[in-house]
């Protein structure tokens, strides 16, 4: 390495992106890696603190941050994610291609961060994410690192670490049970919220068909959806502990996989899951109908990527499974179902 007086240093060569920093107005790169220092730069390099300038000779064995930035780029960079097209400051970012569930190897990325000098940061796997959207950023820690480090790095997983997994348009099948309903005692409230929440996900809502608390009605109805070649039936009311709440029961009696009877979300826990022939049937509890956010919008969008869920997926929600019921909701960027 080879230390230049900054006065001195026209005609020579930065060796990295130099980064500005004025709080509240600009973050970002001054001069870029590569750039030949002209007099007029001068003044701003010594503004910037950088009263030398280091020429660095990068050995046989070494690799630059950029182009180490570029191989944790190749390590991450699954299914619907695209790369920047620059490395600024040593980093390289990823984005989704496409509107669906983040998948992230969350044991392979602690793996990779724990070779140290790696600085790999994602979002919360598991959480929808729209084209476009900023999903993870690496760097180097080092200017200048080992290329034995980074081969180790690229060996750490034979697949990607980051996958977008892009969104059926399922066609879903609402059965609403309840005596108040279906004796129109009151309106109801729970299938608008039902079909609004999947149709934000470009679900269609085949039908809905209104049945009171009966056995036979509630399997009839499910059967009756998946006759029409619904991808996924979601039922409404009598999920909780009234002897007169015959969902669960009527669900699990028209057999199939039970996933769970009861899931660690609050609000959410009187909610089912089990599939019939691969298709989804869910039981929604109450709270679906009244609250911001709810197991429901936790699950929803793993199912409509495709992914089958098993027990232990639901179990796992308990951590952070607890909703902060903000007033302005800010869902999925807060500690809910993370
Ligand atoms: N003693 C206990 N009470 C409750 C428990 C419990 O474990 N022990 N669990 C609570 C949880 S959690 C939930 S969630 C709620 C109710 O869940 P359900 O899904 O069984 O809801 P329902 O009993 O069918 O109805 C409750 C309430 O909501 C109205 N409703 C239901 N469906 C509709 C609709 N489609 N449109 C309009 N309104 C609807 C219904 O009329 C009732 O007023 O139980 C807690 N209690
Ligand atoms: O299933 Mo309840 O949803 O926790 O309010």
């Amino acid at each position: 390495m080879k230390r230049i007086d900054t006065k001195d240093a026209v005609g020579h060569v930065i060796s990295h992106d130099i980064t500005e920093i004025i709080p509240g107005k600009f973050k970002g790169r001054a001069f870029k890696k590569g750039h030949i220092i002209k007099e007029e730069d001068i003044e701003k390099l010594l503004r910037l603190g950088k009263e030398h300038i280091y020429i660095f000779e990068i050995k046989e064995d070494e690799l630059h941050e950029n182009d180490a930035a570029l191989i944790l780029g190749k390590i991450g960079c699954g299914e619907y994610v695209y790369l920047s097209e620059e490395i600024k400051e040593g980093k390289i970012d990823f984005y989704a291609e496409v509107d669906g569930l983040l998948k992230v190897d969350k044991e392979k990325l602690f793996e990779l961060n724990m070779l140290g000098q790696i600085s790999f940061a994602t979002l919360p796997e598991n959480i929808p994410v729209k084209k476009g959207e900023k999903i993870a950023g690496a760097r180097v820690i080092p200017l200048i690192i080992k290329k034995a480090k980074m081969e180790s790095a690229a060996q750490i997983t034979s697949h990607k670490l980051i996958d977008v997994k892009q969104f059926k348009k399922m066609k879903i099948g609402i059965v609403t049970t309840g005596s108040e309903i279906y004796h129109k005692r009151i309106v109801d409230k729970f299938g608008p919220v039902v079909e609004k929440k999947v149709t934000e996900y470009n679900c269609d809502v085949i039908g809905q068909i209104v049945v009171t608390d009966d056995k036979e009605m509630i399997k009839d109805a499910i059967k009756t959806h998946i006759n029409n070649k619904a991808d996924m039936v979601i039922c409404t009311g009598g999920m909780s502990v009234d002897p007169d709440d015959l969902t669960p029961s009527s669900i699990i009696e028209l057999g199939g996989e039970l996933v769970s009877y009861g899931s660690p979300v609050l609000p959410g826990s009187m909610f089912l899951l089990s599939y019939l022939d691969e298709i989804p049937i869910m039981g929604l509890p109450g709270c679906v109908m009244y609250c911001k956010k709810t197991v429901f919008d936790l699950v929803l969008p793993r199912v409509l990527s495709g992914e089958k869920l098993s027990m232990e997926d639901i179990m796992r929600y308990g951590h952070g499974g607890l909703c902060q019921d903000c007033d302005i909701c800010r869902y999925p960027n807060c500690s809910f179902g993370k």
